[in-house]
């Protein structure tokens, strides 16, 4: 007999000396004593005892006769299918064909019985020992497996303190645009936005294939990729099947918040994707390949549907990536593609955030007297807007719980946190922790966003926010813009690079970036802009531009708006109360400024009442306005939209003067 914890003993049948109940044991069988009275575990062996606690899931919508083709298909059949069509994925175009592929963690042993595939998409010219060895699959996996995944195979993944999952995204923590690179082809040569002022670097087919070989090859050398299978774009009618093959459960989770995830019967029924994504992100690109200036690549094939990630691990090259590819497709469409927040109010007025890296979209669409749609993507088609992507990706720097409470209460089980620093013990993140990076991240799935509108979708936009966060602080908190000025800030995409985050920027650096989203569009900005003047004009939307920047000096003297005051601003126009406001112009930059605005001091509206040197003020406003006016000289030779130059004209007046 065990000494129970107060140190008293049992007797046999009797009552323990302290009053606890007496311990009863089995009658005996056999002389062998059982110490529990229910019946015991079916399982012989520890093994059978584990293999108890899964049990298979069930489809989640009833499958339904001949109306589901896959339905006539052995459940057999279908996973030999899918594992061809990922083993073509997957296949070297210069030796052996597709690799053999087995499902399942190869940890566990059970799942090596599976046999393989060997999809024959090429001739076979050489077999290797690549071909010898099989590749594991762990397709579509869900957020807890990723988790296990993650935690026990990558250095840095740990859970924190409120059930997501921090990881390290390694060397690079924020996107490499210099080394994204376009294939240019008889067709994209013609129809692309190529030279100065273009995010598309140039390289040849061939080399592509070097680095997608390059890719392939590292990926079927690992025991194990990880695969998912995906959408993009909540409009059904323009829905983009994609894959990603990866080797980082990061990746996987990353990328399964990110898109739209399939169900159950959508992914049995998914077939052949749209596009594909090798993310061999740990694996750097060979310097002596041709277009190569670094060990970064990341190389996107338009008319193979195909892009080749090399040498960074950061996941939002991904969502971005598979951006760019939306930005050529749509517009084909007659879609217009926009690198924007949105969301819709109880009355189902629609607004757009546009905005550079940190301006806003992300915490001003997650409102919580509001649906959020989406926080960073969408398009603007016939019937409305729509999201592409399933989730959102929001910065953490300096997060509190007071301000952004929706975001805070996001980041739970399920959320991949990137590059935060959390207390060793405990695992509480410390937000205001920049010992990796400034650009700390959370991506999480959009339903996590409690008044998130499913499906992410809503009518024509009733107001174009342009975000600018302008360090210079010259630029009036909130300016009502005409058509013409609509267009002139939106293919400015005008926002400030503060100092302090790179060395040696002393003052705030301006950056024009054409959309609101240079870094990803593929035809020329003008496109673009020609297709949203269109639109807004069509469905009488207002263009507003809202500085979420400095005020009362610039960056090092003023201070950031207060969110407070950009929310009630942003509030201000969603009600429509802005729309009737009284209005004054300002100088050189001719923006209508509203002369009260509900919550917000009304001193602040005009920026030159905040500055104490006003000579400090005109003169910095001047120099803001020459970077404008330089900038835009690259487009003044470019016509908007078709037949009148009116517009074209317009817009060129619609800037700074002086
Ligand atoms: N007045 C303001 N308006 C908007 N954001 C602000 C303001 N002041 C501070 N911020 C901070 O700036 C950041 C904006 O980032 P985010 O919304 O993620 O930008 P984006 O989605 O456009 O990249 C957030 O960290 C937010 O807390
Ligand atoms: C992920 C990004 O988007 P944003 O900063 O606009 O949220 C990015 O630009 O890398
Ligand atoms: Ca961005
Ligand atoms: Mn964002």
């Amino acid at each position: 007999m065990a000494s129970n914890g107060n140190g008293s003993v049992a007797n046999g049948n009797g009552t323990a000396k302290n009053g606890l109940t007496k311990i009863q044991t089995q009658k005996k069988h056999n002389g062998i004593c059982h110490d529990d009275s229910v019946p015991t575990v079916k399982a012989q062996t520890i093994d059978e005892l584990h293999s108890l606690q899964k049990k298979r899931s069930a489809p989640t919508t009833p499958v339904t006769g001949s109306q589901a083709p896959f339905a006539t298909l052995s459940e057999e059949e279908r996973h030999k299918q899918q594992l061809q069509s990922i083993s073509a994925s997957l296949a070297s175009l210069t030796r052996e064909t597709g690799p053999k592929l087995v499902k399942g963690d190869p940890a566990r042993k059970a799942d090596t019985q599976v046999s393989h595939v060997h999809h024959h998409v090429t001739p076979t010219i050489a077999v290797s020992d690549s071909a010898l060895k099989f590749t594991h699959v762990l397709y579509n996996l869900s957020p807890a497996e990723l988790y296990e995944q993650a935690i026990k195979y990558e250095k840095g993944s740990f859970i924190t303190a409120t059930g997501a999952l921090a990881t390290l995204s390694g060397a690079k923590t924020g996107r490499s645009p210099r080394d994204k690179r376009v294939v240019k082809d008889d067709l994209t040569e013609n129809e692309l936005w190529w030279g100065k002022g273009s995010p598309n670097i140039e390289m040849d087919e061939h080399t592509f294939m070097v680095n997608r070989e390059r890719a392939v090859d590292y990926l079927n050398s690992l025991d194990k990729v990880f695969v998912n299978d995906q959408f993009l774009n909540w409009d059904l009618e323009n829905r983009i099947k994609v894959r990603i093959v990866s080797a980082r459960a990061y990746h996987s989770l990353f990328m399964h918040n990110m898109c739209i995830r399939p169900t159950p019967e959508e992914l049995e029924n998914f077939g052949t994707p749209d596009f594909t994504i090798y993310n061999a992100g740990q694996f750097p690109c060979n310097r002596y390949t041709h277009y190569m200036t670094s060990s970064t690549s990341i190389d996107l094939n338009l008319a193979r549907r195909e892009m080749v990630i090399l040498g960074t691990q950061y996941a939002g090259e991904m969502k971005k990536g598979l951006f760019s590819v939306m930005h050529y497709l749509m517009p084909k469409r007659q879609i217009l593609s926009l690198h924007s927040g949105c969301n819709m109010g109880k009355n189902g007025d629609v607004a757009l955030f546009f905005g550079l890296s940190g301006t806003g979209k992300t915490t001003l669409s997650t409102d919580h007297n509001r649906y959020l749609i989406g926080d960073d993507e969408h398009c603007w088609g016939e019937n409305g807007v729509s999201n592409i992507e399933g989730g959102c990706y929001a910065k953490c720097i300096d997060l509190s719980r007071e301000k952004e409470p929706d975001i805070w209460n996001a980041i739970r089980f399920g959320t991949v946190l990137e590059n935060v620093v959390f207390d060793e013990h405990d695992r509480d993140v410390d937000y205001s922790d920049k010992s990796v990076t400034e650009n700390t991240r959370a991506a999480y799935p959009i339903e996590y966003i409690p008044n998130a509108k499913l499906p992410c979708v809503g009518p024509h936009p009733k107001n174009v926010i342009l975000l600018a966060c302008d360090a210079f602080g010259v630029l009036p908190p909130v300016s009502k813009l005409n058509l013409a000025q609509t267009m002139y800030h939106f293919i400015s995409g005008y926002t400030a690079l503060v100092a302090g985050t790179e060395d040696g920027i002393k003052e705030p650096q301006a950056t024009f970036s054409a959309c609101f989203g240079a870094a990803f569009i593929m035809l020329h900005p003008t496109k673009y802009a020609a297709m949203l003047a269109e639109k807004m004009q069509k469905h009488g939307a207002t263009g507003w531009l809202v500085n979420t920047g400095w005020s009362a000096g610039s960056y090092g003297q003023g201070s950031r708006i207060k969110l407070q005051y950009t929310r009630k601003i942003i509030d201000a126009i969603h009600s429509g109360s802005l729309l009737d406001a009284e209005y004054k112009k300002t100088e050189i930059f001719g923006l209508e400024i509203p002369t009260e605005v509900e919550g917000v001091p009304s001193e602040i509206l005009d920026p030159v009442n905040t500055w104490s040197n006003k000579k400090a003020y005109k003169e910095t406003l001047l120099k803001l306005a020459g970077l404008f006016k330089n900038n835009f000289e690259t487009f003044t030779n470019h016509k908007i939209g078709k037949g009148n130059n009116n517009l074209t004209e317009e817009i060129l007046a619609a800037g700074p003067i002086f």
